[in-house]
């Protein structure tokens, strides 16, 4: 083991690579995933960045992933990093701020609301979204990929969890979380920027959208034929206010809409970027889209045997993950590699460091499909693999996430035919807060294909 708990002597990590002023802050901004996985081959799992003012420890590669999954309830916190954000939406706590036995029992909460099943059981209804979807993008013309599939997620995620999409408000919720996430968790940018009236108009906006939503569940609106969703199980969750206090509904019922959209649309932007810049697995994916769909509505175990688009997902995964690091707190010492880390350390997790290494994922820089093929099983070595995080606050929309995405991206290639625009476009990632590609990636939907 390359760790133990309690205080010790030893030295504090070595600092990484950056300058006397503003440290690694220009690494950082600008590909923090490359940034962690070069110190990490330097100096090993554990280094210390500074960025102007915010300094981290960072624990990277399979080592952080194997600590995260066992250490971390006895030596890292959630709560500093994200309770500013609880705040910020008027909560008292919410599942990712908080840790121990109170995590446990809102996941337990949570968990039907977010799982795999609330997918699987409404696949017609994501595909009327989809098809809705394309109805309205006029054939022959491009659109900004992120913003696009951004809208389109958070449809499909509104409509199943919550039982509306989020409409007019999608803009809101966008500005909002977008300005939320970058000055409370990445701290990517001033935290005045939230004094701004379009952060704040955005942020009452997003908040009386999950108002709406809870009122239409509270007024019987719901249908009662769906099994009950995330919405119901919450509120009914007051009658236990150590729980779920009143003043929490709406920070907890805005989740089906914030889930999503620098997630899997992030995801499924990077998607589209590698298959529309593959042709020959574009052809292959559309082909199995094709048998997929040949008999109408296909049953979720049809969905489970598309092969190479199941692939496709996987190295999609590894090569863009939308969190390269998840962030938490010391709250208690420990000893990491040979080095300190003490009580109040901001830490970063690089759990997604393990994916380009060479020695886990031979040639890292090449797209692959092949390393999911037995007897290689990339993705089974562990700490190699962890585009959803690992331990305690793994995703708990991961089963739900990948369904989605296979679904959409089968649809989307089974009912139209589209092209990158520019057609030669070279990937350029931005994050902001996490990796996408950048605004000058547009899809062209160049024809309708099936309906
Ligand atoms: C490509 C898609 C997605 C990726 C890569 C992803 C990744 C992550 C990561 C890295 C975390 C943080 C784990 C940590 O702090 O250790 C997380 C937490 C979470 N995710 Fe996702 N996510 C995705 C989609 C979704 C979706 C679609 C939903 C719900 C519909 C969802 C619900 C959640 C929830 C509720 C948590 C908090 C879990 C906890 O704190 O216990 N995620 N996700």
């Amino acid at each position: 083991m390359i760790w133990k708990s309690g205080p010790t002597d030893a030295p504090l990590p070595p600092l990484a690579d950056g300058s006397f002023l503003v440290g690694s802050m220009q690494a950082m901004l600008s590909d923090p995933t490359d940034f962690m996985v070069k110190q990490y081959q330097k100096f090993g799992p554990i280094f210390r960045i500074k960025a102007l003012n915010n300094k981290f420890t960072v624990i990277a590669g399979p080592e952080a992933c194997l600590f995260l999954a066992r250490e971390a309830s006895k030596h890292l916190s959630s709560w500093d990093t994200w309770h500013s954000l609880d705040a910020e939406m008027g909560a008292s706590q919410s599942l990712i701020s908080v840790d121990g036995e109170q995590h446990s029992r809102l996941r337990a909460l949570e968990k039907r609301g977010y799982s795999r099943q609330t997918i699987e059981t409404q696949f017609p209804a994501v595909l009327n979204v989809i098809n809705g979807f394309l109805d309205q993008w006029p054939v022959g013309t491009s659109q900004v990929t992120v913003p696009q599939l951004q809208r389109l997620i958070t449809d499909e995620l509104g409509m199943l969890i919550a039982g509306q999409g989020p409409g007019e408000y999608i803009d809101d919720v966008r500005t909002f979380v977008r300005i939320a996430l970058m000055t409370h968790i990445t701290r990517q940018r001033p935290g005045f920027l939230r004094l701004l009236p379009q952060y704040r108009r955005a942020r009452d906006r997003s908040l009386e959208l999950s108002q709406k939503v809870l009122d239409a569940h509270r007024n019987g609106k719901r249908d009662p034929n769906r099994p009950p969703s995330l919405i119901d199980d919450i509120i009914a969750a007051t009658n236990d206010p150590t729980l779920m206090p009143e003043g929490d509904l709406v920070m907890t019922a805005l989740g089906p809409y914030i889930a999503g959209l620098d997630t899997v649309a992030n995801t499924m932007s990077f998607l589209m970027y590698v298959l529309t810049t593959k042709p020959e697995l574009y052809k292959q994916v559309e082909a199995e889209a094709d048998a997929l769909f040949a008999n109408g509505v296909p049953e979720p175990a049809d969905l489970r045997k598309m092969d190479v688009l199941h692939r496709v997902v996987l190295e999609n995964f590894r090569m863009y993950p939308i969190a390269p690091a998840v962030p938490r707190t010391v709250k208690a010492p420990f000893e990491f590699g040979g080095y300190r880390v003490d009580p109040g350390t901001r830490m970063l997790v690089a759990t997604t460091v393990g994916h380009f290494l060479p020695e886990l994922h031979p040639e890292p820089e090449k797209f692959d499909i092949d390393r999911y093929l037995a007897p290689r099983n990339e993705h089974r070595i562990p700490g190699a693999f962890a585009p959803f995080s690992t331990g305690s606050h793994t995703c708990l929309g991961a089963g739900l996430a990948e369904v989605q995405i296979m679904l959409t991206t089968a649809a989307l290639l089974h009912y139209a035919k589209f092209e990158a625009d520019p057609i030669d476009y070279k990937l350029k990632k931005v994050f902001a807060p996490t990796p996408a590609p950048d605004n000058s990636f547009k899809l062209r939907f160049v024809k309708r294909r099936n309906h």
